[in-house]
């Protein structure tokens, strides 16, 4: 809860000063009903026109200082919430960036969008809330209490009911809405993860004719939304008019012994309508306090939920960076008895021992979903190992500093991803300040230079939201080029060619061979063709190292690769 009160600590003099309008303002709202009573009791009924002026002058001066703080007291309270809703939205932001991808895959990503927009949202109403009304109201109501009590103690017995049963039902109110507007909030974040996938893959959904089905299953968490948003409010819906009702029968009850009072000569009208008036007061700040309670009960589950994200230990934050440039060595990496499983699942990677050695390019292949992709993703620790160590030159690599690690690295990932901006921005985002000479031959290499210059504006190019202009083949070439311009000492490349063509495969590997030498590479490929020329190749099979060594080696000893070849290339040619 720490970053809660740094929120405090930051802003309580605003929300002091804030306080102090609000209170200047319900004080001014007190005042009217008795200086009101004032007037029909001794001007109104003693027919005395210039205390009617008087009184009635006093009354205006109090109403316009009420509106002086209210206008302060807004400027205010707008101000502190919007600064909190963009410093806590930027918080947030900036502790999604360094969660490790185990948690960003706990909590899904369409409930992280939730919680850094919806929930933020509601933090933000909720200070703002807090500093104009919720001060307010109990300032009102228990400031209209001792009025009423003092005017008239006789009267003040309809208190004594009608009060202890509308705290009743806020109290009920609150009890029953907590867990509602949880609910609420999940069913959004189901909904927003819907609207995620369709827009994602709205490719497939139009080429499979799929609309009705995806429409379907729309509607259904759509129509869970609202059922659940509609049960919520409907449960919250009793309450406000509850408390109503109650003050009602309390304004009824007060006139129907006032007018026994006036009758016998012990109330004046003027008491009774002060009475009234201080009532209602106290019935607008109960009605209030309720609503207030309605925004703080959504308040709190956002709030809640953003401290579960803001709760993760940030991956960047865990070591100390001191020193550890100069600990770097030539980008040795050894897997010692490493073992892997996401949260929830059985082991994806079992037992992964090996070495690669600088300038070594090491080849992994396996059928599909056999860990060659989880393997390459712990080497920049975008996940961590169950057990087991993976050491960069020697060194635990959960004693580096993850920054430093990565800035070693360049990692070309299954999917392609690029970001929206021009060609030459997406791949300098590889390395920020590469010049335009450094960016031509990382695309040369990749053989991304010649379709680049066949478009009209070559590298000025722009690239649509995740590269949706350009070809599978020209993104992942992109991606390569990306990579290749950070000159890093450890090259991953996650099955990076598999929308390319043979002939551009080839043409890049050749091209990659003279940038390797000196680097540490790793190739995860589905084809032999790309790995058969590794230094050494890495034989998974569902989670297990089937084997370890050249390609004539592993042709000679190893079932599962030999299996692979003859389905490639036939058993003839293996
Ligand atoms: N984020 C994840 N959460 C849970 N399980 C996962 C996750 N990613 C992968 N897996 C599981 O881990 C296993 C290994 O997956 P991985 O992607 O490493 O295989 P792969 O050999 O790279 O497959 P492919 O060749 O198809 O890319 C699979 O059984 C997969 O279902």
């Amino acid at each position: 809860m720490n970053y809660w009160y740094s929120y405090w600590q930051k802003y309580w003099k605003q929300f002091l000063v804030a306080a102090l309008f609000v209170t200047l303002e319900a004080v001014c709202d007190l005042l009217q009903p008795t200086i009101m009573a004032s007037i029909i009791d001794i001007g109104v009924a003693g027919r005395d026109m210039d205390y009617v002026l008087q009184m009635g002058g006093i009354m205006l001066l109090v109403t316009a200082g009420g509106a002086l703080a209210a206008t302060a007291r807004n400027i205010i309270s707008s101000t502190v919430s919007q600064q909190v809703g963009t410093e806590l939205r930027g918080q947030v932001y900036g502790k999604i960036q360094t969660l490790p991808l185990a948690a960003v895959d706990k909590f899904d990503r369409a409930s992280l969008v939730t919680r850094l927009t919806n929930d933020v949202t509601q933090i933000q109403s909720l200070v703002n809330g807090m500093m104009r009304i919720s001060l307010k109201a109990p300032i009102l109501c228990i400031g209209g209490l001792i009025m009423a009590v003092s005017l008239n103690p006789r009267l003040s017995s309809v208190l004594a009911v009608v009060v202890p049963v509308v705290g009743l039902l806020i109290f009920i109110n609150m009890r029953i809405g907590y867990p509602m507007f949880l609910a609420v909030q999940e069913a959004l974040d189901k909904l927003n993860q819907a609207v995620r996938e369709m827009v994602a893959g709205i490719r497939v959904v139009r080429a499979f004719n799929r609309f009705t089905y995806e429409q379907t299953k729309f509607q259904a968490v759509n129509v869970g939304f609202q059922e659940r948003s509609v049960k919520a409010l409907r449960r919250m819906a009793v309450f406000g008019p509850s408390i109503a009702l109650t003050m009602n029968l309390g304004i009824v009850a007060v006139l129907w012994l006032g007018n026994y009072g006036v009758q016998s000569g012990q109330m004046q009208v003027g008491h009774i309508i002060a009475f009234i008036n201080y009532m209602t007061q106290i019935l607008f700040a109960l009605v209030v306090i309720s609503l207030v309670f309605n925004v703080f009960i959504r308040a709190r589950v956002s709030a809640g939920r953003i401290s579960e994200v803001l709760a993760v230990q940030g991956m960047a934050e865990d070591v100390a960076e001191d020193g550890q440039e100069s600990v770097f060595g030539q980008g040795r990496i050894d897997f010692e008895k490493v073992y892997f499983a996401y949260e929830g699942t059985k082991p994806v990677l079992e037992n992964i021992s090996l070495t690669c050695l600088p300038g070594e390019t090491v080849g992994i292949i396996g059928p599909t979903g056999s860990g060659k992709s989880s393997l390459v993703q712990l080497i920049p620790r975008l996940y961590e190992p169950t057990a087991g160590t993976i050491k960069l030159d020697g060194r635990d690599i959960r004693l580096l500093s993850p920054r430093l690690l990565r800035e070693k690295m360049a990692f070309v990932p299954q999917r392609a991803l690029l970001f929206s901006g021009s060609i030459l921005d997406n791949i300098r985002w590889g390395k920020a300040g590469a010049t335009p000479a450094e960016i031509e031959a990382a695309a040369r290499i990749a053989q991304a230079h010649d379709f680049i210059m066949g478009f009209p504006e070559g590298y000025e190019t722009r690239i649509g939201q995740g590269g949706v202009n350009l070809s599978g083949g020209q993104k992942q070439r992109l991606a390569i080029a990306r990579a290749l311009v950070r000159k890093p000492d450890i090259l991953i490349l996650d099955d990076a060619t598999s929308a390319v063509d043979s002939a551009t495969e080839a043409h890049i590997w050749q091209a990659l061979e003279n940038y390797t030498a000196k680097l540490t590479c790793f190739i995860i490929a589905q084809r032999i063709s790309s790995v058969m020329t590794a230094d050494k190749i890495v034989v998974l099979d569902d989670g297990k190292l089937a084997g370890t060594g050249s390609h004539r080696e592993l042709l000679a000893n190893c079932a599962v690769y030999r299996e692979i070849c003859h389905s490639q290339f036939g058993k003839e040619e293996c």
